[in-house]
């Protein structure tokens, strides 16, 4: 069993009644229109039947019995039924034309964008970037676009047939019979291979999500790999992904088109049926000939899109399957903000008593770590690698709510603030920048949207940006390129500290900002640091000791404990792991 029928072994078929208020659900407020316009194409598909039905009494009328009476009264029957339901059909199709289902896929994109915004960090990087963009684009669209067209498909080759085989049961229950018998069979077939159907459909879907996630994961990693030689192991995998999903539409072809055939050849088998026996009826005097020629018509006339049936309920599947991600993305909790919202009255930070564990992980994070951090001070948090320092100053952010305790800035719970509030009281700095395919003014820009271009251009000029963009082909109207690519690693740094000038925040978090720079891009961000750490409550996280002996307090954090805290001189003179990592340091220096 590959990964893809793993996921789809966990995802159950969901009746009709739960697709229809999904769907509802998607349409928003215009769930009343959309509810309507298949209710109109239903209405239209019984006036289709309607009309074709009557071509029996109005034949009936003109050849037999010869009443031009009762045929003008048919004719007009035809004709207004067919006019009603053309109208009906255009009725339901303007909610298409006139751009609602276009509104309803924008709607649900921004509500997605929305609820991504709302839920905890830890659940969205959690999830991987390329099934986000799978739920966000394929499944959006594919909900949508098809809906109208797939209903009118089933309603037609449904409904039609149907009513056509009752009308005709005043004229021959035996004909009618006979093509009535055509339902129960395509009814019982489609139910028992429907689970086979819908899984098919949803394991492409499934095989089309990982495909994605390891493609886009392949593109931005594609200069790792081949750094570190590893470009065709990843390379191998996303082959096996491309294979999983030969496999998935192979199976899927294989399920879908035997029983297809299977299905066209019933409604074959049934019509041939019905002629014969209308033949033989008109043989032995029992059926009129003239009958039997409009009954063809009409059978003929819905033959072909009845034994379509199954592509149609198999686009349904597929609907469903698209629903069923979209169910899921908004089935996540929202970060919730506590009441009362409570305001910070400093910028100290303190964190009191507090556990934490990772989602996915049992191995715990960080363990009953209480720490105050005055306003205005500078700390730095050493330790270990995975000791859980960055796990800390996510926390801080809200990335995810640790599990006991809590983190307090100005003595306001930051659960009890809004995402805004919280957001604007802290600007990081980290070691990796994240720069947008955009230019550089609007990378700094992002910071603080109602800045003057003066005021980023000043920003720039404390981070020690201004000279090197002004010598960039466009200045600041330079497109930096993905991930900032067209940047060196300095350069992305100091734009990211004149993101946090600009930003102006109180609080300052300094995720080792320097550590993968050379000497002299390191003193440029140094010198564009000393300005931004003034007047602010500093975190700086470092491996290199020798950067924060200065700090007003070091904090040791090992295995997600808090174990030493003090200065500079205070944890020396203790000869705890703090001074045993300077004196490691020391002598690799
Ligand atoms: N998203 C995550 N899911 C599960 N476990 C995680 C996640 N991020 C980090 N961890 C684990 O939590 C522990 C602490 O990680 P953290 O990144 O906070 O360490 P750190 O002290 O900052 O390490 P380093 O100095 O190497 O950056 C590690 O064991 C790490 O493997």
């Amino acid at each position: 069993m590959n990964t893809t029928e793993i996921a789809m072994e966990n995802r159950r078929f969901a009746p009709i009644r739960k697709t229809w208020e999904s769907l509802m659900r998607t349409a928003g407020d215009r769930a009343q229109s959309l509810r309507s316009s298949i209710f109109k194409l239903g209405l239209s598909a019984v006036l289709q039947g309607l009309a074709l039905a009557s071509i029996l009494p109005l034949i009936d009328a003109l050849c037999i019995t010869h009443d031009m009476n009762s045929a003008l009264v048919w004719l007009s029957i035809f004709t207004l039924c067919f006019a009603f339901s053309a109208a009906l059909r255009w009725r339901a199709y303007h909610f298409e034309f006139r751009g609602e289902m276009i509104m309803i896929t924008q709607f649900l994109r921004t509500e997605l964008g929305r609820k991504m915004r709302q839920m905890p960090l830890q659940d969205i990087q959690g999830a991987r970037s390329g099934e986000l963009i799978h739920t966000l684009l394929t499944s959006v669209d594919s909900t949508l676009s098809y809906v109208l067209g797939v209903a009118n498909a089933i309603f037609t080759s449904l409904l039609v047939p149907i009513i056509v085989a009752i009308v005709l049961l005043a004229y021959d229950w035996r004909l009618s019979l006979a093509l009535l018998a055509v339902f129960p069979a395509i009814v019982f077939f489609y139910h028992r291979r429907r689970p086979a159907f819908g899984q098919s459909a949803r394991g492409v879907d499934e095989a089309h999500k990982a495909l994605y996630s390891d493609a886009v994961e392949y593109i931005q990693g594609l200069a790792i790999l081949k750094a570190v030689g590893q470009e065709s192991a990843q390379r191998h995998r996303l082959q096996a992904r491309f294979d999983d999903l030969e496999a998935m539409q192979r199976k899927d072809t294989q399920l879908g088109s035997s029983p297809n055939l299977l299905m066209t050849s019933m409604v074959e088998l049934g019509m041939l049926t019905v002629m014969l026996l209308g033949v033989y009826l008109v043989m032995i005097g029992q059926l009129p000939l003239a009958l039997l020629g409009a009954f063809l018509v009409i059978v003929i006339r819905f033959a072909e899109p009845l034994s379509s049936l199954v592509l149609y309920t198999y686009m349904f599947d597929m609907l469903e399957s698209a629903m069923g991600d979209l169910d899921t993305l908004r089935a996540q909790p929202n970060q919730v903000v506590f009441e009362p919202q409570q305001q910070p009255r400093d910028y100290g930070i303190e964190f009191s008593q507090m556990s934490f564990q990772y989602a996915n992980s049992n191995k715990v994070g960080l363990c009953d770590v209480s720490l105050s951090i005055p306003e205005r001070s500078m700390t730095a948090i050493v330790g270990p690698s995975g000791a859980g320092k960055t796990t800390l100053m996510k926390l801080m952010q809200r990335y995810a709510d640790p599990q006991c305790g809590a983190i307090r800035i100005g003595g306001a719970d930051i659960r009890h603030m809004s995402a805004a509030e919280l957001s604007g009281l802290v600007s990081v700095v980290f070691q990796d920048v994240y720069l947008f395919n955009d230019t550089v003014l609007h990378n700094i820009h992002i910071a603080r949207p109602s800045a003057t271009r003066e005021e980023v251009q000043q920003a720039a000029r404390l981070a020690n940006c201004d000279e090197f963009v002004q010598a960039l082909p466009q200045g600041y109207e330079t497109i930096v390129g993905e991930r900032g690519g067209n940047l060196s690693g300095g350069e992305r740094q100091r734009i990211s500290i004149a993101r946090a000038i600009l930003k102006d925040s109180p609080i300052l978090v300094l995720d080792e900002p320097t550590a993968s720079l050379d000497v002299e891009n390191e003193t440029l961000v140094q010198g564009a640091l000393n300005y931004l750490v003034k007047s602010r409550t500093v975190i700086v996280i470092s491996h290199r000791l020798s950067t924060v002996q200065g700090a007003d307090r070091i904090v040791v954090l090992e295995a997600g404990r808090v174990t030493e805290c003090g200065n500079h001189n205070a944890l020396m003179a203790r000869q705890g792991t703090y001074y045993r990592m300077q004196m490691a340091q020391c002598s690799t220096a």
